[in-house]
């Protein structure tokens, strides 16, 4: 399966992050990068977008030769790098998991604010799933989440702009680790307990990558979340700490206890 995403030099988020998910999920990991970062535990230090060329033909080598089974998409950058991405998993027949990524758990923007329109009006409704965390749904919808009744809000605007399911993630409240899974008819409440570990870097990533593994291998979208729900929470619990700051969750957490 393949990624569309940014590199995270720490190894916690973006590409890496994908890679090992998809690698401990059994699935082949490929990837299309879209910009690099000096990232680490204490922030993002610096971010350099690719040209959209570049984007288009990493896309175009790995789709047209290999093929995918399912897509997923993290840190894009520029409107310009948006809309190549959504009309180039708009004309692939594999299922797209969308995870719109605006901000770095430091509060670095990975996305500019001259692309969310393009994100709303041309990457999300190619999305078979949606992830925005709290942050990106207030960013995009402007529905601000305090408590998990709001979340219910929160998808209903996600899904106006298009996509098949919304997966409301609730990582940001406190309580139970609660997230949100709806089509519009049918609505899926994903719980787990919260982990008192603050090394939480590339919780999204890897949660967007584990529910485009599982679809690839061909599971029904509630059951590629759940399924994907039950890795990132094993992670978290096996998170590292790395670095001075906020360290990154055990993509192998899996192979450590067998
Ligand atoms: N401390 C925690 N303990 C358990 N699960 C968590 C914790 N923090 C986040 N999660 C879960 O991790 C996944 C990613 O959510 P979140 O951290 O909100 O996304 P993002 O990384 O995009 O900000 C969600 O399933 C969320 O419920
Ligand atoms: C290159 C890149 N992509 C995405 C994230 C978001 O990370 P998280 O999964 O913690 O929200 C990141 N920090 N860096």
């Amino acid at each position: 399966m393949l990624t569309v995403a940014g590199s995270d030099s720490g190894g916690g988020a973006g590409i890496q992050a994908d890679l090992k998910t998809m690698l401990a999920l059994g699935t082949h990991g490929m990837c299309v990068v879209t910009a690099v970062t000096a990232q680490n535990s204490l922030g993002v230090q610096g971010a350099w977008e690719l040209p959209v060329d570049a984007v288009r033909a990493q896309y175009r080598s790995v789709v047209d030769d290999i093929g995918v089974q399912a897509v997923k998409t993290g840190m894009l950058g520029s409107a310009e790098i948006v809309e190549a991405v959504a009309e180039l998993i708009a004309g692939t027949d594999a299922p797209a998991v969308v995870d719109p990524v605006g901000v770095s758990k430091h509060g670095d923007a990975l996305l500019a604010a001259s692309a969310l329109d393009s994100v709303r009006t041309k990457l999300l409704p190619a999305a078979t799933v949606a992830t925005p965390n709290l942050d990106e749904v207030a960013q995009l919808t402007g529905v601000r989440v305090e408590s998990e009744d709001g979340m219910r809000r929160a998808a209903a605007a996600v899904l106006a702009y298009g996509p098949a399911w919304a997966l409301i993630k609730g990582g940001h409240l406190s309580g139970d680790a609660v997230d949100l899974l709806t089509d519009g008819s049918e609505e899926h409440w994903l719980r787990s307990p919260r982990h008192d570990n603050r090394h939480t870097h590339g919780t999204g990533c890897t949660l967007a990558s584990a529910v485009a593994a599982q679809l690839a291998k061909g599971r029904s979208v509630p059951e590629a979340v759940a399924a994907a729900k039950e890795y990132v929470t094993g992670a978290i619990a096996a998170g590292f700490a790395l670095g001075g700051g906020i360290g990154p969750v055990d993509h192998g957490w899996r192979f450590r206890e067998a």
